[in-house]
């Protein structure tokens, strides 16, 4: 898949750009690497990310290779971009130090090395969840949709999960006029099932994995995990279907099957989702990224989910006041890895 988008992108909020606001030290690249997509743009001035790419990790042997390709795109060559000074990444992966190696894609790469063949002054690397944590103050009205809730609670903290190829988990916390992003790997957490379906799908994952953690559920791989489960239990054949199949099945109203598989997906999320609000305070809401539920529409609204998050016994009224929102942005990673950027270039 490859998305172009040539203009100023509407997902990243634009300020004055004139031609005064321009980076005088020529346009950054930013990239948000994920274990299915990567994405790229050049940023010009703040706020401005156009000439935006989605390339298929699985096309290209290493990340290099993809941002070459990226760089060597003829929109790219047109524009007469040459000598980029700067550049952040963010990326699904704990970052530790030097040696960074995707947990669920094959990349590896060392960060210096990587800096100096693409001959960068500045490489900044991040967490793809810090650095989508950090874009949730900037996120307009019409960049996010509420599921539910009261209002957000000023100078509380803001929790973000997201499906996709992976569990993304993050968490913005006030700290005096700013936010510090958490480095949370919590996807991983220990998968918890709440009802008799869900024990059964957990009975079902235990075949394949020693420890059944939230991302092997809240995924791409887990909802076709979840309705094979679901086959098995209801005494039914599945068939050889992958996670957009069994969404589009399920929101044509194709496969009663697939629809209870996306149910339990959303319903689980709601658990994780009301667990992390529980766990970091978070009044000022959680936010939902990645790639599955925006895609899901009005079928996710409509959904178990919000209920699911609130089912939390004694703590059910303190969570009924916790709005949850659907990031609705096409690209809200850009935002936050170029605030990350400026922050370390000091300006
Ligand atoms: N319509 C859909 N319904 C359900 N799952 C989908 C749909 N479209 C894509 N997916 C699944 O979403 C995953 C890709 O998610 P995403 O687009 O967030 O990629 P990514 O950014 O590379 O992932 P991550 O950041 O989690 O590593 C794949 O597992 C894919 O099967």
């Amino acid at each position: 898949m490859t998305d172009h988008a040539t203009a100023p992108h509407p997902a990243v909020p634009s300020s004055p750009s004139s031609p005064s606001s321009r980076y005088t030290d020529g346009p950054r690249l930013l990239a948000d690497i994920g274990g299915t997509n990567a994405r790229f743009a050049l940023e010009t001035a703040p706020g401005q990310a156009g000439l935006i790419d989605v390339l298929p990790c699985a096309n290209y042997p290493t990340l290099a290779d993809a941002l070459r390709a990226y760089l060597g795109s003829p929109k790219v060559v047109a524009a007469g971009v040459a000598g980029l000074r700067h550049a952040a990444l963010a990326i699904a992966n704990p970052i530790t130090g030097d040696m960074v190696r995707m947990t669920n894609h094959h990349w590896e790469f060392s960060i210096a090395a990587l800096r100096l063949e693409c001959g960068f002054e500045t490489l900044e690397v991040v967490n793809d969840f810090t650095a989508l944590a950090r874009a949730l103050p900037h996120l307009a009205d019409g960049q996010k949709q509420q599921i539910g809730g009261g209002a957000a609670r000023a100078h509380t903290p803001l929790g973000l999960v997201g499906a996709g190829t992976g569990l993304g988990v993050s968490g913005l916390i006030p700290a005096g006029d700013s936010w510090t992003a958490l480095l949370s790997e919590g996807g991983h957490v220990t998968f918890s099932p709440a009802n008799e379906t869900e024990v059964a799908i957990l009975q079902y994952a235990w075949r394949q994995y020693e420890h059944v953690s939230a991302e092997r559920l809240l995924s791409g791989d887990g909802i076709e995990l979840i309705y094979r489960a679901l086959a098995q239990h209801a005494g039914q054949a599945a068939q050889e279907l992958d996670a957009p199949e069994i969404s589009r099945r399920a929101l044509a109203g194709e496969c009663a099957l697939c629809d209870r598989a996306i149910e339990a997906f959303c319903g689980m999320l709601g658990t994780v989702a009301g667990n992390l609000a529980i766990t970091l305070g978070a009044q000022g809401g959680i936010y939902i990224g990645g790639g599955i539920v925006p895609r899901l529409g009005e079928r996710f609204a409509r959904s178990c989910f919000r209920t699911r998050f609130e089912q939390k016994g004694r703590f059910v009224n303190y969570l009924a006041q916790v709005p949850t929102f659907v990031i609705t942005a096409d690209y809200p990673a850009f935002l936050g890895v170029s605030a990350v950027l400026s922050e370390k270039l000091g300006r």
